[in-house]
Order: structure tokens, then sequence, then C-alpha cells
């Protein structure tokens, strides 16, 4: 391409995200200013449609910013978010799950006060006519092994169950991407394989992409495509899980010398 002639643009398009790309989202330079402290500081990030991704990071590192910018629950100070071919930078919240984005926040959100089926509802009306209801909410329930669990109020479910439901309430919005911050804190060992294998199928069956904070490396493990270390609101590393765990700065900022 003849880069003398100044009508002929050489940079690459912004964004590169789109029905041309299998990338379903992007963010470029950006930030998030609280007063004189940097959460988000400059972040270029990319994901893959279907690409299973953890952040991790010390405390304070700035990853429940990161999630909260792509939300639309913080407005970015600098800097722009690309998701599915579109500028979303200035989207509100409810846009942004309309048009696929699912969050499920750390502590369980669900409705205390309702039925499993309730709580399913509220979602499921957003995307599902009132006759498809009954078939959408059973196949959920079942996917997410809640079916006995139907008519129980939410409040009575166990930890896991209620995680369990969020989910399930996240996926019923048929999301693109879905983000999930720590959903397998305080959970045994046996919830936490269950989350882990239902994470990955959601990734690979249903092609969703998913961005989850961890800070359990072993978790991070079994269920990674790639891995994003945060730093001071910087992305500090980027690799394949082997690549992370070796790392011998990534050692010393944030798993600690012994593992
Ligand atoms: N609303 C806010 N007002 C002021 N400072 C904030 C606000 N939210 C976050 N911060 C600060 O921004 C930095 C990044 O916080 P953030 O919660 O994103 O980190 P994190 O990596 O998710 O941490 P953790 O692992 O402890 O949850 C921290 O120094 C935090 O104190």
């Amino acid at each position: 391409m003849a880069t003398s002639d100044p009508t002929v643009k050489t940079a690459p398009a912004v964004d590169e995200t789109g029905p041309d790309s299998s990338r379903i989202l992007q963010t470029r330079g950006l930030r998030k200013a609280f007063g004189g402290l940097t959460a988000t500081d400059d972040v270029d990030f990319a994901l893959e449609a279907g690409e299973l991704r953890c952040l991790i990071g010390p405390n304070g590192a700035g990853k429940s910013t990161f999630l909260d910018l792509l939300t639309g629950r913080l407005e970015p100070t600098a800097g722009k978010i690309y998701y599915d071919g579109a500028d979303i930078t200035g989207l509100p919240s409810h846009e942004r799950v309309d048009r696929g984005i699912s969050m499920k926040f750390q502590v369980p959100s669900v409705y205390e006060g309702l039925t499993v089926a309730g709580n399913l509802r509220i979602p499921l009306q957003r995307v599902v006519e009132p006759d498809a209801f009954d078939a959408r909410t059973r196949e959920i329930l079942e996917r997410f092994d809640l079916l006995a669990e139907r008519e129980t109020v939410a409040g009575e479910l166990s930890h896991g169950q209620q995680q369990r439901l969020e989910i399930g309430m996240a996926m019923a919005m048929e999301p693109n991407l879905l983000l999930l911050d720590e959903p397998v804190a305080g959970l045994s060992v046996e919830e936490t394989a269950d989350i882990a294998d239902l994470l990955r199928e959601i990734a690979d069956d249903d092609g969703v992409a998913v961005i989850v904070i961890e800070h359990d490396i072993d978790f991070v493990e079994t269920i990674a495509d790639r891995v994003t270390v945060l730093d001071g609101g910087s992305i500090f590393r980027e690799g394949s899980i082997e690549e992370i765990r070796t790392d011998p700065e990534v050692k010393r900022i944030y798993l600690g010398e012994d593992r």
C-alpha cells in the first residue's frame, strides 16, 4: 500500500470485533481513575469468542474494576470498549445485557424470597415468550442440576446451589460473554469441580466467551484457556497457564515463591 498518499489510512481499524472476526471483545487504552488512584491503567485486552480467560492478580490489582467497566457499572476515565462489532463504551448496563453481556457477581445475588423457578423467570422474561417459559426453565434447571429444587425458596439453597442458580440466571439471558467474579469462593471441593465442569461446557459447547476473576490458581489451571495477570491496574503478563505458572516475575508478585 502506498504510504505517501495522505488519503490512504494505514492504521488498522480500531474495532477488531464483529462478524468478520473471531474476536468478541476488545479494549483500547482503557483507564479508570478514582481521584489520584489509577485502578485500570491503559488496558488493551482482547478475547476470542468461546474463550475462557482467567484474570488473576494481587489484591487491589484492578480485576473487579476492569469487569465493572465491561458491564457498564463504572464509566471509564479514558479508552474504548468494543464488543461484537460495536463501540459500547458509552452504553448503559441494561443495553449491554440486551446485547449479550451477562455478569455473575462475587456475592450471590439471587432473590432469596423467591423460588428457584421464580428467580429464573426474571431473566427469562427478557428473552423468551411466555409460552416457552416452562420448557426453557426446565432445560436450565436440568442443566444446572436444580430440578429437584424448582419450588425451593432460593434463600434455603446451599451456597453451591445458589452459585449454580446464579450462573443459570446469567445463562438464561443467552449471553455471548459471561463475566464471573470469584464463582467458587467458599465452595467445597465437589461444588468447585461442578462449577469448573459447567464453565468449560459453557465455553466449549455454547461458544460463550467467559472471563473469570479467580484467586485459586489450581481452579484456574482446571478451566482456563489463557490467563491474564493484572498488577497495579495494568496487564502484567498474558499466556497459557503453564507460561504464567512458571513465570518467575508472576511468582514474585502473585503466586508466592513456594508455588
Ligand atoms: N469506588 C472506588 N473508589 C475508590 N477507589 C476504589 C474504588 N473501587 C476500587 N478502588 C481502588 O482501586 C484499586 C483496584 O481495586 P479492585 O477492587 O478493582 O482490585 P481487585 O484486583 O479486584 O482486588 P481484590 O482481589 O482485592 O478484589 C484498589 O486500590 C481499590 O482500593
